[in-house]
C-alpha cells in the first residue's frame, strides 16, 4: 500500500471507532476485510489511529471536522505533508479539504473540556506538560525476571536477537529503543527472561519495599503484572480479581517466570495477609497514552462511580491486612480524587498510619501511577 492509501485506510477505521466501535475490533475487521494489506501496512495503519486518538481534539480542530478525515487532515497539516497524501491519486484520499479551525487552548492539549479545570488544580505547573506527554506514544519497557537474570545479561540476550535496550527507572526495567515488535516472539521472552511491563508501574512495586516471604494478596490482580513482579521479588503471592476470567493467562505468565502464584475466588478464607495490594479500578488517566479512547470516554458520572467502587475495596482489603501489616494502595490516575484523597479518607476510616505514597507523572520514564503504603495498627 502507499503510504496516502494507509491514511485512507486509516480514515475509513477512525469513522467506524467514531461510530462506537472500540479500536481493537475495528482495526483487526479491517485486516480481515482487506486481507492483501501486509503487516507493515496493518501497523503503519494502526499507528496512524492510534495517535489520531490521542491527539483527536487537536488534529479534529486543525482537520476541520471530527471525522476520520478530518482527524488524518489535522495530522497531513501538522506535519506539513497535506500535498502529498490528500492528492485525488487512486486509493489515496481526496484532494478537496476543509479549512483548519485554531484549537481551543485545552484542545491544543488534547484534554477533554470537563476535565481541564480538575486536572490544572491538581497537577498546578505540571498540567501542560503531562497533558503534552498524554499526546504522544508511551515506551516499551519490559520488566526483566531479575529470579532468573541480570538486567545486563537480558540486554545482550534480547541483542542478540535484534532487540535494542537501555536501562530505565528501576533495577528491573529497560526500554526497548529498537525492534519492539520482535519483544513477543524472542527466545528472552519464551524463557521468562522478560515481560513486557511499564517501568512506573515497576516502579510502584519497588515502592512496597521487601517482599520475600511476606504473604501477600493481589486482590485486583486482573493480567497479573504486579503479582508476577512482587514473585519475582520472592513474595508468597495469592491473586484475586472480581472478573476471575482476566487471570486467565495468568498461570501460563507464572510458568513461564517460573513463579508460584495461587488464584483464589475467596480471599477472605486465606486472610490476614502481610501485605494487601488494591491495585483498584480507575479512569487510567496516567495511561491514557496506550487507551487514547479512555480520556474521551470518560465522563463525571463514571468517575464518581469508580471513586465508590475505589472506597470499597479499600475498606475489604483493609479487612484482610493482618494487624501489624500493610495495605497499599495503587492506581494508574494523576487525578488527585482517586489517589491521595481517596487514602486520606481510607485512613480516617480505619486509623491506619501512613507509611508513605508516591505519585508519578507520565513521560518518558513511564506512565502516570500512584501508590500510598499504610500500616494497619
Ligand atoms: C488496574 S486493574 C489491575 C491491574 C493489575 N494489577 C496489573 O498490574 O496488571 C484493576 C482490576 O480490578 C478488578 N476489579 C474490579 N472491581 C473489583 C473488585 N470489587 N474486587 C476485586 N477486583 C476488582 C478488575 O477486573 C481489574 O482487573
Amino acid at each position: 500500500m502507499t503510504p496516502a492509501a494507509r491514511v485512507s485506510a486509516a480514515i475509513e477505521i477512525l469513522d467506524r471507532i467514531l461510530a462506537g466501535e472500540a479500536p481493537e475490533p475495528a482495526l483487526t475487521n479491517w485486516g480481515r476485510a482487506h486481507r492483501f494489506a501486509g503487516s507493515g501496512d496493518r501497523h503503519a495503519i494502526r499507528d496512524h489511529v492510534f495517535d489520531a486518538l490521542r491527539r483527536r481534539a487537536s488534529w479534529a480542530a486543525l482537520g476541520g471536522s471530527l471525522t476520520g478525515r478530518g482527524l488524518m487532515l489535522g495530522w497531513a497539516r501538522e506535519a506539513g505533508v497535506l500535498a502529498q497524501v490528500f492528492t485525488d491519486a487512486p486509493h489515496a484520499p481526496g484532494a478537496a479539504v476543509s479549512p483548519p479551525r485554531a484549537p481551543s487552548e485545552t484542545e491544543a492539549l488534547d484534554c477533554p473540556d470537563w476535565l481541564a479545570p480538575r486536572l490544572r488544580a491538581d497537577l498546578g505547573a505540571a498540567f501542560v506538560p503531562t497533558c503534552q506527554a498524554l499526546q504522544h506514544r508511551a515506551p516499551v519497557f519490559l520488566r526483566v525476571n531479575l529470579a532468573r537474570t541480570t538486567r545486563a545479561a537480558a540486554a545482550l540476550h534480547l541483542q542478540e536477537e535484534g532487540i535494542a535496550t537501555r536501562e530505565a527507572l528501576v533495577a528491573s526495567a529497560l526500554e526497548v529503543t529498537a525492534g519492539a515488535r520482535k519483544v513477543q516472539a524472542s527466545q528472552a521472552y519464551a524463557q521468562g527472561l522478560v515481560e513486557l511491563q511499564d517501568a512506573a508501574s515497576q516502579a510502584v512495586v519497588a515502592e512496597l519495599g521487601a517482599l520475600k516471604g511476606l504473604r501477600v494478596l493481589d486482590l485486583c490482580a486482573g493480567g497479573g503484572g504486579k503479582a508476577l513482579a512482587m514473585a519475582a521479588l520472592g513474595a508468597e503471592v495469592t491473586a484475586h480479581d472480581a472478573a476471575p476470567r482476566r487471570m486467565a493467562d495468568l498461570p501460563l505468565r507464572a510458568a513461564r517466570a517460573g513463579a508460584r502464584i495461587a488464584l483464589t475466588d475467596a480471599p477472605e478464607r486465606l486472610a490476614p495477609f502481610d501485605l494487601v495490594l488494591a491495585d483498584v479500578p480507575c479512569s487510567g488517566s496516567g495511561s491514557w497514552r496506550r487507551d487514547p479512547m479512555g480520556k474521551w470516554s470518560l465522563t463525571e458520572a463514571k468517575l464518581a462511580a469508580t471513586l465508590a467502587l475505589q472506597a470499597q475495596i479499600l475498606d475489604r482489603a483493609f479487612g484482610m491486612v493482618a494487624p501489624g501489616g500493610v495495605l497499599a494502595y495503587a492506581t494508574c490516575s494523576i487525578l488527585a480524587a482517586e489517589n491521595g484523597v481517596q487514602v486520606d479518607a481510607a485512613m480516617q476510616r480505619h486509623g491506619l498510619v501512613e507509611l508513605g505514597r508516591r505519585q508519578f507523572l507520565p513521560g518518558t520514564e513511564g506512565d502516570g501511577l500512584f501508590i500510598a503504603r499504610m500500616k494497619r495498627v
